[in-house]
C-alpha cells in the first residue's frame, strides 16, 4: 500500500496531463462506437432505398468517426505515452537522489546485478502504471456511462444488459484472472533481479569461472533461471489470451441479448427497425473499453513488487547525514581523532576503540597493523563514509560533522588499492579529479605522476580508451593515474591506502617515489601492512584489533621490540 501511495504521489502533479489522456482514451473507444453503430445505420437505412440526400449525414458520419477514431488514437498514445515517460523520469530522479547519500556504505550490502536491475528494470516495469493499472478501469466507467445513457434514450433494459456485461467482463473476469495469475508478478520481478544479479556476477567473475572451468555450469544455472522466467511470462500470455476470449464471448453475448431485446422491440412498434444493427454493433464495440481490464490485478501485483523494491532503498538511512553548515579552510586543516569507536553493525565487536591521535597539517602519519587491524576503517571515517559511534573528529578545529560530506571530501585526496578506472579513455578518467583542468594541467599532473610518456606511446594518447576497470593499463600504470588523479585535484589532505599493494617491488620503488614527492607540502596519512619508506614518517600508529597498541618513529618503535619490530623483521 505504501508503495503505491509513494507511485500515486508521483503521478498528482500530472494530473492535468492524465485527466487528458483519459479523455482522448475514452473519446477513442467513442469514436470506435460511433463509427460501427453509424455503419450499421448507414446499411440499415440505405436498405430502405432512401433519397441519397436523406443518407449524407450518416454518410458524414461514417467520415467522421472513421478519422477520428485513428486521430485520437495517436492523441490518445502520444500523451498517455508522454505522461508515462515523465512519472518514469520523476521515478529514476527520485530513486537516483535517495540512492546517491547511501554510497558506498549501504550499498555494500546490495549486489551489483540486484542494483542494475532496480534502477532498470524496476523502474521500467511502473511503465504499466498508468497505460495498464490506473487508466483501464476509469476508461470503462466513462464508456459504461457514456453509451449506457445513449442506449437509455431507447430503452433502459439495453442500458442494463450493457451494465451487467460489464460488470461480468470488467469484474469477474479479472477476479477470475486475479486467482489464476496471483503471485506471478511478485515472481517475475524477484525473478527477474535473480537473473539480473547472476548475470552481473558472471560478468565481474568471468575470469575465475573460466580458469576453474565452471563456465558451462553458470551458464545452466542462467539458463535454467532464463526458462522459469519465461515459463512465467508464457502463463502470463496465455491468460491473457484466456481473458481476451471471455471478453470476447461477453461482448458477443451483449450484442446477441441487445438484438433480441431489440427485435422484440420493433415487433411491438417500440423501435424502429433501422436503429436494431446501429445498437447491436455499438454495444459490441464498447467492449474494446473492458479487454485491458483482465490483467489489471496482475500488472498492479507486478507494479507493487517492483516499487517495494524500489522503496527499500529509498527509505534506507544512510550511514551518514549531513547536519553542518561549515566550510572547511585551506588552512589550519589539522586532523584530531579524540576517543574514537566505531562499530559497523550494533551487534558487532568494534572496529575501532578509543582511538586517539593528530595529524598536524602537513605532517605525515602512518597506520600500520595487521590485516583486520581497522586501518582502512579510519579512512572510512575522515572521508565521512561511515558515522563514529563515540568521541570526537576534528578538521580545522571544528568536529567533522559540522562539515557538509561533499565539502569535506573535497580537501581530501586518495589513492586506494583498487583504483577504480572508467571504460573512458584516460583524459576522461583524469578529469574526473577535476573536470575543469586544461590539457596543460592535464600533462603536467601526467609528467608528474610519471605517465605522460606511457600516455604519448600509445596510438591515441590522451584519447586512448583503458577498457573495462582499466584492464589495458597494468597495475604500476592504474597507480600513476590515480596519483595524477590526486595531483589534479591539489587537496591538501593525502591519503594512501594500501597505494603500493600489489606492485612487484619495482614498480613500487618507482610509485613510491613519486608519492613521496607527492606528500611535500600536505598532510598524508598512509595505511599500510608493508613498513616500505616508513623511515620519512612524522609518526606511526602501530594498529592491533581496533587499537593503538604503540606509536613512535620508526626508530623508536623498533627500539620498543614490540609488534612493530615483530613485523619489520618478517
Ligand atoms: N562494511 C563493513 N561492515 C562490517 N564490518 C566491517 C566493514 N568493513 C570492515 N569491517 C570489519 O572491521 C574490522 C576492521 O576492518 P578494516 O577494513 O578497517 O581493517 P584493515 O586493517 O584495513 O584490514 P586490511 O589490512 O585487511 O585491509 C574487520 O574486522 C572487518 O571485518
Amino acid at each position: 500500500m505504501k508503495s503505491m501511495t509513494w507511485l500515486i504521489q508521483l503521478m498528482l502533479p500530472y494530473w492535468r496531463r492524465i485527466l487528458l489522456a483519459l479523455i482522448l482514451s475514452t473519446l477513442t473507444i467513442s469514436s470506435h462506437i460511433g463509427l460501427m453503430a453509424t455503419s450499421a445505420y448507414l446499411l440499415s437505412r440505405a436498405a430502405l432505398h432512401p433519397p441519397i440526400l436523406d443518407l449524407m449525414v450518416t454518410i458524414v458520419g461514417v467520415r467522421f468517426f472513421g478519422l477520428s477514431r485513428a486521430v485520437l488514437r495517436y492523441l490518445e498514445r502520444y500523451v498517455s505515452h508522454d505522461v508515462t515517460f515523465r512519472v518514469l523520469s520523476q521515478i529514476r530522479v527520485k530513486f537516483y537522489q535517495a540512492v546517491e547519500p547511501l554510497a558506498p556504505a549501504r550499498l555494500k550490502n546490495f549486489r551489483s546485478g540486484d542494483m542494475l536491475s532496480r534502477i532498470v528494470a524496476d523502474v521500467e516495469t511502473q511503465q504499466n502504471l498508468y497505460l495498464r493499472v490506473f487508466a483501464p478501469p476509469f476508461v470503462a466507467l466513462l464508456v459504461l456511462f457514456g453509451y449506457g445513457f445513449f442506449l437509455a434514450r431507447y430503452d433502459v433494459r439495453f442500458s442494463f444488459i450493457l451494465a451487467a456485461c460489464f460488470l461480468v467482463a470488467g469484474l469477474g473476469i479479472p477476479w477470475g484472472i486475479k486467482g489464476l495469475s496471483q503471485g506471478i508478478g511478485h515472481q517475475i520481478v524477484a525473478l527477474k533481479a535473480e537473473l539480473a544479479t547472476q548475470v552481473a556476477d558472471s560478468f565481474l567473475g568471468i575470469t575465475e569461472l573460466v580458469a576453474y572451468g565452471q563456465a558451462q555450469a553458470h551458464l545452466e544455472k542462467i539458463q535454467q533461471m532464463d526458462k522459469k522466467l519465461m515459463d512465467l511470462q508464457r502463463r502470463i500470455v496465455r491468460l491473457s489470451a484466456l481473458s481476451a476470449a471471455l471478453t470476447g464471448m461477453i461482448a458477443n453475448l451483449g450484442l446477441w441479448l441487445v438484438l433480441v431485446l431489440g427485435i422484440l422491440l420493433v415487433e411491438k412498434g417500440k423501435l424502429s427497425g433501422v436503429n436494431l444493427g446501429m445498437l447491436a454493433l455499438g454495444t459490441f464495440s464498447s467492449f474494446e473499453a473492458l479487454f485491458p481490464l483482465a490483467l489489471v490485478p496482475h500488472h498492479l501485483e507486478q507494479n507493487r513488487a517492483a516499487a517495494d523494491r524500489l522503496l527499500e532503498l529509498i527509505e534506507a538511512e544512510p550511514a551518514v547525514k549531513d547536519s553542518g553548515h561549515l566550510s572547511p579552510q585551506s588552512e589550519g586543516l589539522d586532523i584530531v581523532f579524540q576517543d574514537v569507536s566505531l562499530r559497523y553493525e550494533q551487534d558487532e565487536p568494534w572496529a575501532l576503540k578509543h582511538l586517539s591521535f593528530k595529524i598536524p597539517q602537513q605532517s605525515k602519519v602512518a597506520i600500520v597493523g595487521p590485516s583486520g587491524a581497522g586501518k582502512t576503517s579510519v579512512v572510512n571515517l575522515l572521508l565521512r563514509f561511515w558515522e563514529y559511534d563515540e568521541g570526537r573528529i576534528d578538521l580545522g578545529g571544528y568536529s567533522l560533522r559540522e562539515y557538509p560530506q561533499e565539502d569535506v571530501r573535497g580537501f581530501i585526496g586518495v589513492v586506494t588499492q583498487r583504483t577504480h578506472l572508467f571504460n573512458a579513455t584516460i583524459r576522461e578518467n583524469l578529469l574526473l579529479a577535476n573536470p575543469k583542468a586544461t590539457d596543460e594541467e592535464l600533462i603536467h599532473a601526467a609528467q608528474q605522476a610519471k605517465l605522460h610518456d606511457f600516455i604519448l606511446s600509445l596510438p591515441q594518447g590522451y584519447n586512448s580508451f583503458v577498457g573495462e576497470g582499466g584492464f589495458k593499463l597494468s597495475g604500476g600504470q592504474r597507480q600513476r593515474l590515480a596519483i595524477a588523479r590526486v595531483l589534479l585535484k591539489n587537496a591538501p589532505i593525502l591519503i594512501l591506502d594500501e597505494a603500493m599493494a600489489g606492485l612487484d617491488s619495482l614498480t613500487e620503488r618507482e610509485v613510491m617515489d613519486e608519492v613521496y614527492q607527492l606528500m611535500e607540502g600536505r598532510s598524508a596519512l598512509v595505511i599500510t601492512h608493508r613498513l616500505i619508506g616508513l623511515e620519512k614518517m612524522d609518526e606511526i600508529l602501530v594498529l592491533d584489533r581496533g587499537q593503538i597498541v604503540e606509536r613512535g618513529t620508526h626508530e623508536e618503535l623498533l627500539q620498543l621490540r614490540g609488534l612493530y619490530r615483530k613485523m619489520w623483521e618478517i
